[in-house]
């Protein structure tokens, strides 16, 4: 006979450090997984202080508020009659931890402490808390005395343990846990536990999905059993955006899944799934019942007098499990459209801002941070009209400042209000450029300005003359490389000063009520900071870069997609213009181009930028790897020069990292200086003994006979 039970898990958009809007989210989502019947509600990592307070984390405040917090839900009677998996840190014995909190009816079942702990890339959490060590080992926690009070415990168990209810076994696994060799999940599994809760802090990154999917589906189908993925969503104060996709699966199989990017602050995923399943699958397998006759973990069972099915001895017409289906993934050029959008949704309405300006070049990075503002206000204006989201409608009127009746006609209408963008030319700006600008201003509804800037440009220039004595002039009218430089940088480094300066007053001009400034928008994508293919603090440094750490190949895929989805076919004249940083003048021979200037192309620094970051090479590394991957077709000298350049350009720009304009976390080789790629700003650019050894294999290649072996030790 079936063994039906509703479970519930969520994707929750907190905030750090907001402690009562992320208890309000929470019950908000216990209150919906009461109404669907659910028994078992599992929340985001850390929930009750949002996921990334980063230090706040070392602040005895935050442990006490956490508390309170956590008082204030469990003493909650609509809390009651399901059984709770919060996340929140906590203190025992002077230790911090990052606990799971297992109650029932508002009664603390057990504390489980996180025992691997995601320490690489953007994570941290050994900075701020200490693993549990001692897996399946369970001590007292003596309770403060507010909780105390409420629950009428004075100890609870804290440690591995799992919960045994009439019917079936509980264990929780925290995030990484299930990213590792040994999770949890597999020792819980062969000890009987049947259902896995899996409370996440996990961020987006593009083409990662699958990677979690793999995961879950990987352990479920292979120890069987239930498995609920519950993870933070949306920009909770920093580079990363929590990317939700809550989901619940059994022995290999989804059987629902909650939206990856959404304006939703609260999004509950329910499926009723059948225990049964659960025993047949594994009872199945033979070599699974050898091993878990054989495993020597035992863990503590926390009992639980109650069932976790609706009616386990009656037959319910109405109840049936919840079918299967098709895992979503979206294509990257999706991801880009929707992420980023919402993350600058979220900054948005959290820092009560007026709206964003971008100078707008005409060129693609610009126009590509542009669209993904329109995107932005095509998913609110969704929200908004299809959906009928109240919160978002809210603060739609609020960013907008609009009146309460105030409902927008299309997502143009929002833009108009909140997205302002600029045209900065000088001499050397062609028309094509401009029109562009405006065109695609104009497409999105955006309020555009369109001005020449060569006055304020000349008159620095001869405040420079008039200091010095001495007039700088362009590389093609016989300048030197370095004037030819400082006359670009006027221009950019202006740019930048002037973005401010409207961004300011923009919102003045236009009369709007209750105004401050704009945002900033920078737009370098990840493959030019890489180089350092950016003036330092001109218009890259602004307040925020939704696509510093997007490729340029994927935003033109980006762009293409935009085209054709969100119908503009002004941009697809992006696509098809050569990429140009328009700093020295055109002639008719000469026309600025970006891959000329940087000395490689932006496909190879896709290529250099993985193998720099994610497959941890250095110059020697590299270049091993890319004398198998781009001989014959490149000579080994070639390549040992392309490597040796891009080494060259990237050390001597690695000063620019550290002040890289806060950008969307979105690629795993992003070389954010500040939270992502921590590096010295002071290399030597030549890679001396690097260089010598890559010299050695080229020599090798060019001269077989001249060295019998290749010893790559003794050089010179
Ligand atoms: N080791 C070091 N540690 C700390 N700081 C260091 C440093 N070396 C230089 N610096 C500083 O950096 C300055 C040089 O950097 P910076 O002023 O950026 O100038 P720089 O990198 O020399 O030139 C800017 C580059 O960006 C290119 N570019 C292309 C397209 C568009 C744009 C644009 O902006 O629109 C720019 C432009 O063609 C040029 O190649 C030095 O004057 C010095 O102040
Ligand atoms: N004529 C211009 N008017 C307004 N902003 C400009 C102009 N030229 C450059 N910018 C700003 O400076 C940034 C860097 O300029 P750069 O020429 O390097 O462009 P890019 O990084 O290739 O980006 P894009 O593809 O948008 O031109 C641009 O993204 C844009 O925000
Ligand atoms: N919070 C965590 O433990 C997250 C780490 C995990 N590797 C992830 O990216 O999802």
């Amino acid at each position: 006979m079936s063994h039906l039970i509703t479970l519930a898990t969520c994707n929750l958009n907190q905030w750090a450090l907001d402690f009562e809007g992320n208890r309000d989210r929470i019950l908000e989502s216990i209150r919906i997984a009461k109404s669907e019947n659910a028994r078992l509600r599992v929340g985001p990592e850390l929930e009750i202080t949002g996921y990334g307070c980063l230090d706040h984390f070392l602040e005895d405040d935050l442990y006490l508020h956490s508390w309170e917090m956590y008082a204030s839900i469990i003493s909650n009677p609509e809390t009651h009659g399901i059984l709770l998996d919060i996340g929140m840190p906590v203190l025992h014995k002077n230790v911090r931890y990052n606990c799971r909190m297992l109650s029932l009816d508002g009664e603390i079942l057990f504390i489980r402490p996180k025992i691997w702990l995601a320490n690489d890339g953007n994570y941290r959490e050994m900075r701020f808390f200490t693993p549990w060590m001692k897996p399946s080992v369970v001590e007292t926690f003596v309770l403060p005395p507010i909780i105390a009070k409420i629950t009428h415990q004075r100890t609870v168990p804290f440690g591995d343990a799992v919960i045994n209810t009439l019917d079936t076994c509980i264990g929780a696994e925290t995030c990484e846990e299930l990213f590792t060799p040994q999770s949890p999940h597999i020792a819980m599994s062969l000890d009987g536990v049947e259902i896995f809760t899996n409370s996440s802090g996990s961020h987006h990154e593009l083409r990662k999905l699958n990677t979690r999917m793999e995961l879950i589906m990987g352990a479920t189908r292979r120890c069987g059993g239930v498995y609920l993925y519950a993870n933070q969503r949306g920009c909770d104060g920093d580079r990363l955006y929590y990317d939700g996709c809550a989901l619940i699966a059994i022995n290999g199989k989804v059987v629902a899944q909650g939206s990856q990017f959404s304006l939703k602050d609260v999004e509950v995923v329910t499926a009723t799934v059948d225990l049964e399943e659960v025993r047949s699958h594994r009872a199945a397998i033979m070599s699974r019942g050898l091993q878990s006759s054989l495993s020597t973990v035992k863990f503590e069972r926390v009992t639980v007098e109650k069932e976790l099915a609706v009616m386990s001895d009656r037959f319910d017409p109405k109840l049936a499990p919840t079918p299967e289906r098709s895992i979503r993934y979206h294509l990257p050029e999706e991801e880009i459209a929707m992420g980023p959008a919402c993350w600058l949704w979220d900054y948005l309405r959290r820092c009560n801002g007026t709206g964003y300006f971008i100078p707008l070049s005409g060129g693609i990075d610009s126009c590509a941070t542009a669209t993904i503002v329109f995107s932005m206000c095509r998913i609110v204006y969704k929200e908004i009209v299809d959906d009928g989201n109240d919160i978002v409608l809210q603060d739609c009127r609020r960013i907008c400042r609009m009146g309460d009746s105030w409902i927008p006609e299309n997502p143009e209408a929002i833009c108009s209000k909140i997205f302002h963008t600029c045209y900065m030319g000088t001499s050397n700006s062609s028309k094509e450029t401009r029109d562009r600008a405006k065109q695609l201003a104009e497409r999105i509804g955006a309020y555009h300005v369109d001005l020449n800037m060569d006055t304020v440009v000349t008159s620095i220039v001869s405040l420079f003359e008039v200091a010095t004595g001495k007039k700088p002039i362009f590389k093609i009218f016989g300048g030197s490389q370095i004037e030819n430089l400082a006359l670009q940088n006027i221009q950019a480094r202006l740019r930048m000063l002037l973005s401010y300066l409207f961004a300011q007053l923009l919102p003045w001009v236009r009369s709007i009520k209750n105004s401050g400034g704009l945002l900033v928008l920078g737009s370098s994508n990840v493959d030019e900071c890489l180089r350092g293919y950016l003036t330092k603090y001109d218009c890259s440094s602004a307040d925020l870069n939704p696509i510093g750490a997007i490729a340029k190949k994927d935003l033109k895929k980006f762009i293409g997609y935009a085209a054709k989805e969100f119908d503009m076919p002004i941009l697809i004249d992006f696509l098809d213009a050569t990429p140009t940083a328009e700093l020295e003048p055109i002639t008719k021979d000469y026309v600025q181009s970006d891959e000329v200037d940087m000395g490689m192309t932006y496909d190879e620094l896709g290529v250099f930028g993985y193998y720099r970051k994610v497959e941890k090479c250095g110059p020697y590394g590299m270049y091993l790897k890319l004398l198998h991957e781009w001989t014959p077709k490149l000579t080994p000298r070639q390549v040992a020069e392309k490597v040796k350049r891009f080494f060259f350009f990237y050390a001597v720009n690695r000063h620019k990292q550290t002040i890289l304009t806060p950008s969307y976390h979105a690629e795993n080789y992003s070389p954010d200086d500040n939270r992502f790629d921590l590096r010295p700003f002071l290399i030597n650019p030549r890679f001396p003994w690097a260089s010598k050894k890559i010299d050695k294999i080229v020599e090798q290649y060019e001269n077989p006979d001249s060295t019998k072996e290749l010893d790559v030790m003794t050089v010179e």
